[in-house]
């Protein structure tokens, strides 16, 4: 197994918010015996792709690696709360996590919420943006070139190229033209551009809100999107000394790089959170 290792600091700060205040100095023996002494008091948040699931081609195929549901599974009882903050629709989240009992889901940026098996509660903000969103994603599939992968989430459009990489350019300009013209907001991740409504609502936002009380919490992610939510357990730990915020990263070829920069801790892989989250359970215990 890979375990975690210290996140590399920078001489120059890059350009992110999870940088601008100071990274907890514990490394990740000395975060989890913090963690057990507060464990009812905590949260821990996960990121989905990427975080919980390797990463694939396809956007449809992907299933959370071995051991990373059954840990999470074990681990909530044991803790404050357990959320998965994602850019997908939470009825994904909810099909894609094999029946977890007892976890919020925030999709699609936190514009959706299911708390603890519950309905699904939409912002109301973003919902005259539906039919704007199922156009968009109609004109890109008429528009962008064959190879280029157009996932329409309600919500949100996300142009993929990661089976045709020789595209990001296209798709990209194609994409910042098209929110441009429509007034939309976009989010980029790993070999996507995501075009969202301009409903101001982050997994930053998500995280700020959810820590406001607790008093201690874990955010695992592994592209930019991650960033914000790590600069919300900055900011929650600059305001309160007391609370312990531990950012971690999963390492990846893409945004691995920048958003490991911004992190406390590096884990390997969706595979080896599986590990680190089973070693962490006794922990808790
Ligand atoms: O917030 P997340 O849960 O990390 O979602 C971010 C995006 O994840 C998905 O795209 C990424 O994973 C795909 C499947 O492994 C991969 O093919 C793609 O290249 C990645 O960007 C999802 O399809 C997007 O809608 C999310 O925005």
């Amino acid at each position: 197994m890979s375990g975690p290792r210290r996140g590399t600091l920078s001489r120059v700060p890059p350009l992110n918010l999870g940088n601008q205040q100071p990274k907890t100095p514990l490394d990740a023996d000395q975060a989890w015996r913090a963690t057990a002494g507060r464990a009812s008091d905590t949260v821990l948040f996960f990121d989905f792709d990427g975080t919980l699931a390797p990463v694939d081609d396809d956007p449809t195929a992907v299933q959370p690696a071995p051991k990373v549901l059954a840990a999470i599974e074990a681990l909530a009882p044991l803790v404050r709360r357990v959320a998965i903050v994602s850019a997908r629709p939470v009825e994904f989240l909810r099909d894609h996590l094999g029946g977890l009992a007892g976890v919020d889901l925030y999709g699609l940026y936190g514009l959706e919420h299911s708390h603890s098996g519950g309905e699904t509660v939409t912002e109301p903000a973003a919902l005259p943006w539906v039919p704007t969103m199922q156009e968009l994603a109609d004109l890109a599939r008429a528009e962008l070139p064959p190879g280029a992968l157009v996932e329409f989430k309600r919500l949100s459009v996300a142009l993929h190229w990661r089976t045709a990489p020789q595209l990001r350019e296209v798709v990209q300009e194609w994409g910042e033209a098209q929110a441009e013209r429509l007034g939309l907001r976009v989010q980029a991740g790993r070999m996507v551009l995501e075009i969202k409504p301009p409903v101001d609502r982050d997994k930053g936002m998500v995280i700020g809100e959810v820590v406001r009380d607790a008093g201690g919490a874990w955010y695992f992610g592994d592209d930019v999107s991650d960033i914000k939510a790590f600069a919300a357990l900055r900011a929650r730990s600059a305001a309160d000394p007391e609370f312990l915020g531990v950012c971690v990263a999963v390492a990846n070829p893409e945004t691995g790089h920048e958003v490991a920069e911004a992190a406390d801790l590096t884990i390997d892989s969706p595979a080896a959170l599986g590990d680190f989250l089973t070693e962490a359970l006794p922990r808790l215990r």
